[in-house]
């Protein structure tokens, strides 16, 4: 038998999984959750709140504790893994990364749109200054072609990001969509790539595989697939699926499974389940986190949410515009009745 590849998951059920809890874990259950994920010997366990550091806002959602409370609970059950955070330069400072350091953070995913890794420039440095493994995470990866991103995941390079990742963040990727991306940022790099997968198509571990074949080394995943829109790629079932096809992730199967069953289920508000307006995120190509602002600005303005994310997709909105969400439910509210 030929030697397992090795795989790196990143678990984000505290970070990217906050979104589908309205970002109301408790410190508590923070901590009760990276002890089974650390436990089981995942990687990299991310914790924030769904939109990075100082995400807890008006217009991202507030949560129930602050990210010191959260990062602080995590770490002092965390063992083996490594504590990382998620930051988008523009809603978390600088600030913010010394008080994650301070806190036991060791790895940084720095995220962008995916034609703006510019952006993200002084926050690597500062990672790197902090001692921090800094990963450089472009967002909506399937709104612009391969060489795109495979320029502007150079660009995180020369900033010194150690891992660049590929983020479908919209969950409208199919299978070769991945690969091209993917390998095109592995044939432009010397670092590790990365795939963050959204299952708005049904596609996650497909596509995460899909990115594996095509030369990524780091999956990101999710108890249960809890996350944004549709979630993510589901992390016990992205173990099992990654030893059948002979991966090594350093993961227990059954203490994971456990973790999620036990721990994580208790504490969802609904079964992570397609809806259709997650499916219509990825059929419009629409960014996930907009799902619940979706859903509040139907209600309120009386439409079908999947009228406004037609609409969202074809303005091409990207992440950091939830506030332009009630602006267009407005104007689609405005049409209908005719004004
Ligand atoms: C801040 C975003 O929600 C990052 C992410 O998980 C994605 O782009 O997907
Ligand atoms: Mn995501």
């Amino acid at each position: 038998m030929g030697e397992a590849k090795r795989v790196h998951l990143v678990d984000s059920t505290l970070r990217d999984g906050s979104h589908a809890v309205s970002h109301q874990f408790t410190p508590e259950q923070v901590a009760k959750i990276a002890e089974g994920l650390d436990a089981s010997g995942v990687e990299y366990i991310e914790v924030s709140h769904g939109d990075g550091l100082a995400g807890s806002s008006y217009n991202y959602g507030w949560a129930a504790a602050s990210d010191e409370e959260y990062l602080r609970a995590a770490a002092s059950v965390i063992k083996r893994g490594k504590l990382t955070v998620l930051l988008l330069p523009g809603i978390g400072t600088q600030e913010d990364l010394e008080m994650a350091r301070d806190c036991g953070a060791q790895a940084v995913r720095v995220a962008t749109h995916v034609t703006e890794a510019d952006i993200g420039e002084q926050h690597i440095g500062l990672a790197k200054k902090l001692g921090m493994k800094a990963f450089g995470f472009l967002m909506l990866s399937h709104m612009v072609p391969p060489e795109k991103v495979a320029e502007q995941a150079k660009l995180f390079e020369s900033y010194g990001a150690e891992v660049i990742y590929v983020a479908d963040s919209a969950g409208a990727m199919l299978p070769d969509d991945v690969k091209a991306r993917v390998g095109a940022v592995c044939d432009a790099v010397n670092v590790p790539v990365g795939f963050h997968a959204h299952n708005n198509l049904s596609m996650a571990t497909a596509n995460s595989l899909a990115a594996l074949e095509a030369g990524a080394t780091y999956i990101d995943c999710c108890l249960r697939g809890l996350g944004a829109g549709a979630g993510n790629t589901q992390t016990e079932v992205l173990v099992g699926v990654l030893r059948k096809f002979g991966y090594e992730t350093g993961v227990d199967f059954y203490k994971v499974m456990d973790v999620a069953e036990e721990i994580l289920e208790p504490l969802m508000h609904r079964p992570q389940v397609i809806r259709n307006a997650s499916l219509m995120l990825g059929y419009a190509g629409v960014y996930s986190s907009f799902l619940l602002h979706t859903y509040r600005a139907a209600e309120k303005f009386g439409l079908d949410p999947r009228d406004i994310l037609v609409e969202l997709g074809r303005r091409r909105m990207v992440g950091g515009q939830e506030d332009m969400i009630v602006d267009v439910a407005y104007q689609l509210a405005q049409r209908k009745g005719g004004a």
